[in-house]
């Protein structure tokens, strides 16, 4: 489906959402010194051809302005003309809808995020054992054991991105980049904002757990 044949309801629709999602998640403090990126994708998906709206790089997030989105293809490449540049993080946005064939993908850098992924770094991922949360990803086993994929940090992004092609664990809807962030997705934006938060609140939970394990 070329980008042309997407209806202007859908890709204002794509738009609204992500400023909703934007502004909430800057309410919470998740964008600190102009960080984190999201996206939804909009139209038909094909794993060789497929559109979203991300975040333009660089911008202060927690304010709204008409340039805060613009829409780009499968290969990270603006749809229309636009001087606004996309994510520098585009690249990982593209392969994990390449990947997943999910809606939605939402990138946020916190404390606890950065802290767990250095702590669990040599296991290359983050452990979580039968805490209630993991039922946000649809996992509903009894005392259900997972593990969040760590995959390094490199300053120049198109190289983490196979590592993210070798890691990404199709029932985990999340990976972490090392001493960088968590990229959460989910079919919809509703979707990966329940995976989002329940990651957030997880990492958190797992590295109070283990300070007070190492007491
Ligand atoms: C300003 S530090 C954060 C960036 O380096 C990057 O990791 C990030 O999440 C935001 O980059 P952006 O290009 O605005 O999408
Ligand atoms: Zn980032």
């Amino acid at each position: 489906m070329s980008f042309a044949a997407i209806s202007t309801e859908d890709k204002q629709r794509a738009l609204s959402e992500l400023s909703e999602v934007k502004s909430l998640f800057a309410s919470k403090g998740w964008f600190p010194g102009t960080s984190g990126n999201l996206s939804i994708r909009v139209g038909d998906y094909a794993p060789d051809e497929f559109h979203f709206a991300i975040t333009a790089s660089g911008k202060d997030k927690s304010l709204s302005t008409p340039e805060d989105f613009l829409f780009v293809d499968q290969s990270g490449k603006p749809c229309e003309t636009t001087r606004l540049k996309p994510s520098a993080e585009t690249s990982i946005h593209c392969e994990i809808y390449r990947m997943t064939g999910c809606g939605a993908i939402f990138h946020i850098h916190s404390v606890f995020n950065s802290l767990v992924s250095e702590l669990f770094w040599e296991r290359k991922s983050i452990p979580v054992d039968g805490v209630e949360l993991i039922k946000a990803f649809n996992i509903w086993d009894e005392e259900a054991q997972i593990e969040i994929p760590i995959v390094s940090n490199f300053a120049h992004v198109p190289s983490i991105v196979p590592e993210v092609t070798e890691r990404l664990d199709p029932r985990i809807p999340g990976i972490m980049l090392r001493k960088h962030g968590i990229y959460a997705w989910g079919a919809n934006a509703f979707e990966a904002k329940r995976h989002l938060e329940a990651f957030e609140f997880l990492f958190e939970y797992v590295y109070r757990w283990e300070l007070l394990k190492r007491k």
